[in-house]
């Protein structure tokens, strides 16, 4: 089929139309739910990252079930209830609004549809992330269009992108932020990203070792203005030993001229729940991604002698923050954190709401947007039916049960073809970071395409390399460090997926097969977090899951001869790996070797429909939506 997409789409033939469905957006979810309340401070903080286009919520796994509007709802209540308690709430994003969701990347420029829907919600402070900077449209639709509606909200301490028109780099957002709170905080605020490289030339990341010698940096941490507390957030791992983690930077900067003022940290881009001690003033949130994790932080211990603070001191009724950063630590400050699961009945829970009562128009109205723009997008269209879910780190990698070898690899042997060339035996290569999220067992939507394989990655090639030099690049690629991921907060309830006999099954069932059963509910498996408070931060208790490391890059080989090696190969592979390649097969291959392998329209966007359209056709018709 190359990239005519005619071949495969849903719609063009009365075969193709036959086999389109739609599945609706999730039922409300199971009754078992949050732990406690939250404990409210003086200064409170929701805390949303790595959203990468999740805003119709987890269509097929009820913890992760609410949508942006169901949001939309919460973080409205949750903004009223700190008016009415006399307190601050501020509302955190620290970035990765793209790649991940047909919502946001089945427009023509990703973000194009799910950016309104996402500025529905009222931020006190957002940053930028790496997936808003890959693609230059994106970085001019954040710089033209977000960053000026946003204003200083947006902050991008050490981003900047090229203007067409002054022909300069200039800040995206604001280089930082200072600002008074509702109950009288003095914040001084910076929004730093991680050093990041792959970024296209239409942006700037300074590293954040520059960063702090700006002049305005310097400016801002010695200002005679009083500042009560520091929010430091970024798209920026919070664990101090994470190596893409700069905040550590900035913060050692601020304490060198504020020992002990209160530095709050948020974070993101490693996609994991995570909560950081860096001293007796300063902790880190960092708040998982793909709207699976809604963070909330809390402390109190601002008085007039240290603040501005004109709030309530311990808002009443409700439980406060309780806890030093440390034991021992000198400081009149106590906190708070907690990982919220992203459902209604966690939002329903803290807002003290009836399921009948919770909705706002606001939020109903958010939901019908996301409702509208998938059916405007034909998201819900099946194009196979999944046989069984297929995880990308539950199983080891070799397990036919690892979506590597039980659908990338098959996949893009059937699929990724040039016609002009397919009596050459090939070998195609890909980073397996390029696959985003496990594909579940029943109909495999036009959504899931994005969901799996969001990046408009091209296949290159390079023709007729010699085997016994081409099979050396898999192996010379997953020679660097491998990516681990956390193990004790990797996500996701895989039931069907350790053991797929459970697919079919009721959420329920599914539970009482795998669960213990605690204040009379059972703990379904998902998030179980360790972070440098210990393992209660998670609002609903889970299991653990099984998590399997990966290596970095996977290997398919197709039309090998029976038996034998090739001489030669056509050796394709995504443009995102085009340089580590090039490195890998020596000094005798150069850039202008290489050239687009089906066309230079045909990415890692379009091979998993046609596998679809290939493999998934048994029970099409009639193929059960398994929500997990
Ligand atoms: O074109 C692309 C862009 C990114 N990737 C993969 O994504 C990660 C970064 O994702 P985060 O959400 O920022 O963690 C990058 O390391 C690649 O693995 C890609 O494959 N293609
Ligand atoms: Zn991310
Ligand atoms: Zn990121």
């Amino acid at each position: 089929c190359g990239s005519d997409s005619s071949c495969y789409g849903p719609t063009n033939t009365v075969e193709h139309v036959r086999h389109v469905k739609r599945i609706q957006p999730g039922v409300p979810n199971a009754a078992y739910g949050p732990k406690a309340p939250l404990e409210w401070g003086q200064l409170n903080f929701l805390h949303t990252t790595d959203t990468h286009g999740w805003l119709e919520g987890h269509l097929k796994e009820q913890n992760y079930g609410a949508d942006w509007g169901d949001f939309v709802t919460f973080s409205r209540r949750m903004k009223q209830t700190a008016g009415n308690m006399g307190v601050d709430l501020l509302l955190i994003d620290t970035g990765d609004l793209h790649d991940g969701n047909g919502v946001s990347d089945a427009t023509t420029i990703d973000g194009t549809d799910s950016m309104p829907i996402f500025d529905e919600i009222a931020y006190d402070l957002l940053t930028i992330g790496n997936h808003e900077l890959y693609v230059s449209e994106v970085a001019y639709q954040m710089f033209n269009n977000w960053a000026r509606k946003w204003g200083d909200r947006y902050v991008t301490s050490n981003v900047k992108a090229f203007n067409q028109t002054s022909g300069q780099y200039e800040y995206i957002g604001a280089t930082h932020r200072y600002f008074t709170t509702e109950k009288g905080l003095r914040v001084m605020a910076f929004g730093v990203l991680f050093d990041f490289t792959g970024n296209s030339n239409a942006s700037q990341v300074l590293k954040a070792a520059d960063m702090v010698k700006e002049e305005w940096f310097t400016d801002a941490v010695n200002t005679c203005d009083p500042i009560d507390v520091f929010v430091l957030f970024g798209h920026n791992p919070v664990r101090q030993t994470d190596s893409s983690n700069t905040l550590k930077t900035v913060f050692n900067e601020i304490r060198k001229v504020h020992p002990t003022t209160p530095i709050q940290i948020l974070g993101g881009h490693s996609h994991i729940r995570d909560f950081a001690v860096y001293d007796d003033n300063s902790v880190a949130l960092e708040s998982g991604r793909y709207c699976e994790t809604l963070g909330w932080m809390s402390m109190t211990g601002f008085s007039s002698s240290n603040s501005g603070y004109n709030g309530v001191k311990n808002p009443h009724g409700v439980a406060n923050p309780t806890r030093p950063a440390k034991a021992g630590a000198k400081s009149p400050f106590v906190y708070s954190r907690r990982y919220l699961d992203w459902n209604r009945q966690t939002f329903i829970y803290h807002t003290k709401q009836t399921e009948q009562a919770f909705d706002y128009g606001s939020g109903l109205r958010v939901t019908g947007d996301i409702t509208k723009v998938r059916e405007d997008l034909k998201l819900g269209d099946v194009y196979g039916c999944a046989p069984q879910t297929y995880c990308i780190s539950c199983v080891p990698f070799d397990n036919s049960s690892n979506i590597f070898p039980g659908v990338v690899v098959p996949a893009v042997t059937a699929v990724v073809v040039n016609k002009t060339r397919e009596d050459k035996s090939r070998l195609i290569i890909g980073n397996t970071g390029a696959i985003r999220f496990d594909l579940h067992q029943g109909p495999f939507t036009y959504d899931d395409n994005f969901i799996v394989s969001p990046f408009r990655d091209v296949f290159l090639y390079i023709p007729d390399v010699p085997y016994d030099l081409a099979k050396t690049v898999l192996p010379k690629l997953n020679k660097g460090p491998i990516a681990k991921r956390d193990l004790a907060t990797m996500p996701i309830p895989r039931d069907s997926c350790t053991d797929p006999s459970l697919g079919y099954l009721t959420r329920r069932e599914m539970r009482q097969s795998h669960g213990v059963v605690r204040r009379q509910e059972v703990v379904t498996s998902g998030y179980a977090t360790t972070d440098d408070w210990g393992t209660d931060g998670d609002d609903t208790e889970h299991t653990g899951i099984p998590n399997y490391s990966l290596p970095g890059y996977f290997q398919a080989q197709a039309n090998f001869p029976e038996g034998n090696d090739p001489e030669v190969v056509d050796l394709v592979f995504f443009d995102f790996i085009e340089s580590l390649i090039l490195s890998d097969l020596g000094a005798n291959y150069t850039a202008d070797m290489v050239s687009c392998y089906i066309d230079c329209s045909f990415t890692s966007q379009d091979y998993m429909l046609p596998y679809a359209k290939l493999a998934w056709q048994e029970n099409v018709d009639n193929c059960p939506v398994v929500i997990q």
